[in-house]
């Protein structure tokens, strides 16, 4: 048992054996080769609730060994048996969710309602693997040499290291290693520092599903030697793939360093994503597909709304019915019941909200709601903020937000919307709300974003591909063939046949 199950937790879990807070290395329960720990917090009151294994570079090569000497025998493994270890895992995941949830609010801080949504999401994933993990094909046609054929084989990469943020923690983890089991590959997940608990939960699961040791392997690790583990990772000579989702700035370096070893990659990162209303759009539609992406964890997510452009029939209209609706946001405590906006995860994010708020007012913007930290009980809370007058030189306009700070712009023309739309070095995703059938598909195309929302709010699911443009990264997580695709190389094979012609 380790030190921090030992603690009382502030929470009762249906199932104890559930709580783990050692790392995962082929089937058992370890502590890092320095004895260092680091502190999980609860977001809603900074308090310390578990502590897990300060991992650093030196614990990486046992990591790796172990899901490669995995490997080596679940790659043999028929795809059937593939499928029903993910659907049993798929199945103890569904069975512990009151438990998850509950571990999902501590360590993130997202209202338990919230955290029922990312369940739900999440186990899309368990289920679409499972199915996916039958469904990989290979072709076979007759090429221009008439005594040849030619066939193409898909064969899993080998070892994959995942990279995984605190915002989805469990379905970022689902996602990733879902499709990677699913390929045949194995997996070491770094969750971060913030959510090592869920990931650790999903270990247990996985390994009572009956994937073999080595299988999922979890290596924790705090803010600090997460760059030390993750450089180790994306450097070990057994890893062949690298999934990261995170910020434009790290992704850029996990590309840097997978590049060294001409190591796949998958990025999915920063957002900065366009939210265009017109004056013929459903207007309750739109406020209430707004509300639910930009207030959904504090807007901590990477497919948020960064901007909301509204066209200027509508405008002040729609602003005014926005504000009075999230004036009746309940900010509190995730566990708490009345609570519908939970804290942000890390005391980072209220000074990244706080620095955002006050260069947007110094450039000439107005805060029509909030833009203060909340006192409350020593968490991380930040009121709900409404911004407009925001020009393309505010920071809340260039960078991701991931806080809950909504910035409104008025717009006349379509062209200018997009034109303004599209004025940022990140595509991850775009939405737009019109009744007119041309320019939806107008804005289909013209958009620049991976994935884009007609009509639609979040529109993240296990079956969409998902994954963005421009420096939101590249790859597909998520989706039919695409995702696993990425976890698998495709060897051609050409047989000359004697006697054909
Ligand atoms: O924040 C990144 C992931 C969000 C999603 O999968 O919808």
């Amino acid at each position: 048992m380790s030190m921090a199950a030992k603690q009382e937790l502030p929470f009762k879990l249906n199932d104890p054996d559930l709580f783990h807070s050692e790392s995962f290395v082929h089937g058992k329960w370890v502590k890092s080769k320095s004895g260092k720990f680091f502190e999980v917090v609860d977001p809603g009151t900074g308090k310390t609730w578990a502590e897990c294994p300060t991992n650093d570079a030196s614990d990486v090569d046992e990591a790796v060994k172990s899901c490669h000497e995995c490997f080596e025998g679940y790659r043999k493994i028929s795809p059937r048996t593939r499928a029903q270890m993910l659907f049993k895992w798929d199945s103890l995941i569904r069975e512990h969710r009151e438990d998850l949830a509950t571990l999902l609010v501590y360590e993130t801080g997202k209202p338990r309602a919230e955290a029922y949504g990312e369940l739900d999401y999440s186990t899309g994933f368990t289920w679409w693997f499972a199915g996916e993990a039958e469904r990989i094909q290979g072709t076979v046609f007759t090429p221009s040499a008439p005594d040849r054929r030619v066939f193409t084989i898909k064969q899993p990469l080998g070892v994959a290291a995942a990279l995984v943020p605190w915002n989805f923690p469990i379905a970022m983890v689902l996602r990733k290693a879902g499709a990677a089991l699913a390929a045949g590959c194995t997996m070491v997940v770094k969750p971060s520092p913030e959510t090592p608990i869920t990931c650790l939960a999903l270990a247990y699961l996985a390994d009572k599903a009956g994937f073999p040791k080595g299988a999922l392997n979890v290596l924790t690790t705090d803010l600090e030697k997460t760059p030390d583990l993750s450089e180790a990772l994306c450097r070990h000579p057994l890893i062949k793939k690298v999934t990261f989702t995170g910020s434009t700035r790290v992704g850029k370096l996990v590309a840097k360093l997978c590049s060294d070893g001409l190591k796949k990659c998958t990025l999915e990162l920063g957002g900065n994503c366009p939210f265009l209303i017109f004056d013929d759009a459903n207007i309750d539609q739109a406020m209430d597909q707004l509300f639910a992406l930009k207030w959904r964890h504090a807007g901590q997510a990477c497919v948020t709304a960064n901007r909301v452009y509204v066209q200027s029939g509508i405008f002040n209209k729609f602003l005014d019915r926005w504000n009075a609706k999230s004036k009746k946001l309940v900010v509190g405590h995730g566990a708490d019941k009345t609570t519908t906006m939970g804290p942000v995860t890390t005391p980072r994010g209220v000074e990244k909200a706080l620095s955002l708020v006050e260069d947007a007012k110094a450039k000439g913007a107005k805060v029509l709601m909030g833009g203060n930290k909340i006192s409350n009980n020593n968490g991380y809370f930040f009121e709900p903020t409404v911004i407009t007058g925001i020009t393309q030189e505010m920071d809340v306009a260039k960078e991701e937000i991931f806080a809950p700070i909504c910035t409104f712009i008025q717009f006349d023309s379509e062209q200018e919307a997009v034109k303004a739309a599209n004025d940022t070095s990140m595509g991850l995703a775009s939405y737009c709300f019109t009744k007119n059938v041309d320019r939806i598909w107008r804005l289909f195309e013209n958009l620049e974003a991976g994935m884009i929302g007609l009509n639609t709010g979040n529109s993240s699911a296990a079956e969409s591909p998902f994954g963005g443009m421009k420096e939101s990264g590249y790859g597909k997580e998520s989706g039919k063939d695409v995702a696993v695709s990425e976890y698998m190389v495709t060897k051609t094979g050409t047989l000359t046949v004697e006697g054909l012609v």
